[in-house]
């Protein structure tokens, strides 16, 4: 870890974003603490998305101030951006693979937009990133098409582990996953953030993942983050939408069971 970066790899102050006259995110705050897997929930349409683009610099802010590892975000095209970009890593929704590449392929398209290799150590390097996310060499020479979705995901994680980013942000990674599939794919997020000392952004709606490997979880509503602590900690929370979400019909899970 960048022993200069200090406590924090995001920091986030005062951010407003909107579209026309809709203001999604309305004066938020959030700090990401280095190494830790932090883990965003909210309404469907409630942000998260934008807020992670945001972050990243791929939406425009209308105020606010965003730091990523010690440096300030701006647009895209900012220098300072662009500097950092190649610390972090990131797994759309849906893994969002070009089809017309193998896996490999995939995996290697950020190392040959951002650096000169050669062909025998691109290799090297996906066969290792394959590996890293439990697939064989083999299953680097399918087609996407060819793919399950677990291991579309892990293919997609292993493009977003490619540069070697100290932050990787991953958007709903168990989505569609059946519940033992997204067990796994949640242990291997888990074992990646021990062993590489990822920080790890994660939007989730999956309240097993929030549970089991989630450090802490931020609740955005109204466009601001109303409560973030460790799982137990947002299960105390008194606001009506944090209580809404972890006490309603579909979150029984989460509830002490009764001998
Ligand atoms: N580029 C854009 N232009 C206009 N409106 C947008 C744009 N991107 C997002 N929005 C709007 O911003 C709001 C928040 O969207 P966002 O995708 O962040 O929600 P979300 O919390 O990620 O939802 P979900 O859980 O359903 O994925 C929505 O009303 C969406 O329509």
């Amino acid at each position: 870890m960048d022993t200069s970066v200090g406590e924090f790899a995001i920091q986030v102050n005062d951010l407003v974003v909107g579209f026309g006259r809709r203001v999604v995110i309305n004066h938020l705050a959030l700090d990401v603490r280095c190494g830790e897997i932090l883990g965003l929930v909210g309404a469907s349409g409630g942000g998260k998305s934008v807020l992670m683009r945001t972050i990243i610099g791929l939406i425009p802010r209308r105020g606010g101030e965003i730091e990523v590892m010690g440096a300030k975000i701006g647009s895209t095209h900012d220098r300072g951006t662009q500097t950092v970009a190649g610390k972090w890593g990131i797994l759309f929704q849906q893994g969002a693979l070009f089809s017309s590449l193998t896996a490999r392929q995939n995996i290697q398209f950020p190392l040959r937009e951002n650096l000169v290799l050669s062909d025998a150590l691109l290799d090297e390097i996906a066969t290792a990133k394959l590996e890293m996310v439990g697939l064989t060499p083999e299953d680097g020479d399918k087609f996407p098409s060819e793919l399950s979705g677990g291991m579309t995901k892990r293919v997609a994680l292993a493009r977003a582990l490619a540069l070697d980013p100290a932050i990787v942000f991953l958007d709903e990674p168990t989505s569609g996953l059946d519940p033992i599939a997204a067990g796994d794919f949640d242990a291997l997020i888990k074992t990646l953030q021990k062993t590489l000392g990822l920080t790890v952004f994660m939007v989730t709606h999956d309240l097993a993942s929030l549970n089991t490997i989630c450090d802490r979880v931020a609740a955005l509503a109204d466009g601001k983050i109303v409560a973030i602590g460790p799982m137990r900690e947002l299960l105390q929370s008194e606001h009506p939408w944090v209580r809404a979400y972890f006490h309603g019909k579909r979150s029984l899970m989460l509830q002490p069971k009764a001998s």
